[in-house]
């Protein structure tokens, strides 16, 4: 048995009818690491942590939850905590009694939080006395992981934590969750925010279509050979714009979204290293850079690249299958 693995999934498949929504699914997820899982709709994000969960169980393949195996048959593991598909809450009590009845359902000497504590943690206690019904999407989310957060779980399973979050709500989940992770406490969440898991994840797992398209730390995922768009803003934007045009590798990217009407942005398109080249020449140039930002991040441009990559895939393997019949 490895304890520094949390999550040890191997060749994982999971069919509902005629749909495949987890394909042979590996993911390794080292213990006190904020694991991400991104991927299209629909791409099998929730099914695979409602099994770490043990809301359901994989049809074929092997999982391994803190050391233990589980699967058919085999009693949910211990120490996991989370929600999928929103957090379970009554509506009709406070938050501080929803925590309150959580903590009577747990077992007789299983390790629990303090309820003023965890509302504390999610910052809501200002809340604690208000009942749940009248709770925007944002604060069910951070009672969700309050009581998550009650069990003192040594993996924490979030289905898109951050939906609904106001910037506050966002601070306070980011916090907790790095806190936690900083403790050793694993958390395997899915996003759709590539900004919150840039910010959160050491690693993050692409999964596309029930595939695993990549899975690693995201900085093996910022490629300084790709190209992509940045948005450049100068104090003279028309002779940026020139200095852009005359450097090798760079292209001027015109009409782009990125570059609002009326405004001194431009968006460029090139790899690194010639834009480190038009950075020199704009400097020279003694003009001053005043922004330069790439228009999506290396983050969402590799999911973006892995995924359509993959549905091309998917569709040419798809017909050759059809005309091999
Ligand atoms: N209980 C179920 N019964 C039938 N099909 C299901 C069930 N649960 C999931 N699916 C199907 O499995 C596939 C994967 O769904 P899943 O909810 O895991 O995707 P997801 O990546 O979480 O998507 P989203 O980003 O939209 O939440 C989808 O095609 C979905 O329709």
């Amino acid at each position: 048995m490895d304890t520094t693995i949390a999550v040890r999934g191997h060749g994982i498949t999971k069919v509902f009818g005629d749909v495949v929504a987890l394909d042979h699914v590996d993911l390794n997820v080292a213990q006190g690491q904020i694991h991400g899982l991104v991927g299209p709709n629909g791409a099998g994000k929730t099914t695979l942590l409602g099994l770490m969960l043990g809301l359901a169980a994989a049809d074929t393949g092997e999982l391994e939850i803190l050391g233990t195996p589980v699967g058919r048959g085999l009693p949910a593991p211990d120490g996991v905590s989370g929600f999928v598909d929103g957090p379970g809450l009554y509506p009709t009590l406070t938050a501080r009694q929803n925590l309150a009845t959580l903590l009577t359902l747990q077992p007789e000497g299983a390790p629990v939080g303090d309820v003023g504590e965890a509302l504390a943690q999610v910052g809501l206690t200002g809340a604690a006395d208000q009942k749940v019904r009248g709770f925007s999407l944002g604060m069910r989310q951070r009672l969700g992981l309050a009581a998550a957060l009650l069990t003192r779980p040594r993996l924490l399973v979030l289905d898109e934590p951050s939906n609904g979050l106001d910037p506050v709500g966002k601070k306070h989940v980011h916090g907790v969750l790095r806190r936690l992770a900083a403790e050793g406490t694993t958390v395997v969440l899915s996003s759709h925010r590539m900004d919150d898991l840039e910010a959160l994840c050491s690693e993050v797992t692409i999964l596309s279509a029930g595939r695993v398209v990549f899975s690693g730390p995201v900085r093996k995922l910022s490629d300084d050979d790709r190209e992509l768009d940045y948005r450049l803003r100068a104090t003279d934007p028309s002779a940026a714009r020139a200095l852009a045009v005359e450097t090798p590798g760079v292209g001027v990217v015109e009409g782009s979204d990125a570059a609002l009407p009326d405004t001194d942005v431009i968006v460029v398109r090139a790899r690194v290293a010639a834009l480190d080249e038009l950075v020199g020449r704009i400097v020279r140039a003694d003009i001053a850079v005043r922004e330069l930002a790439p228009v999506v991040s290396p983050l969402e441009s590799a999911f973006l690249s892995l995924t359509e990559q993959a549905v091309l895939t998917e569709q040419s393997d798809k017909s050759e299958q059809e005309s091999g019949r």
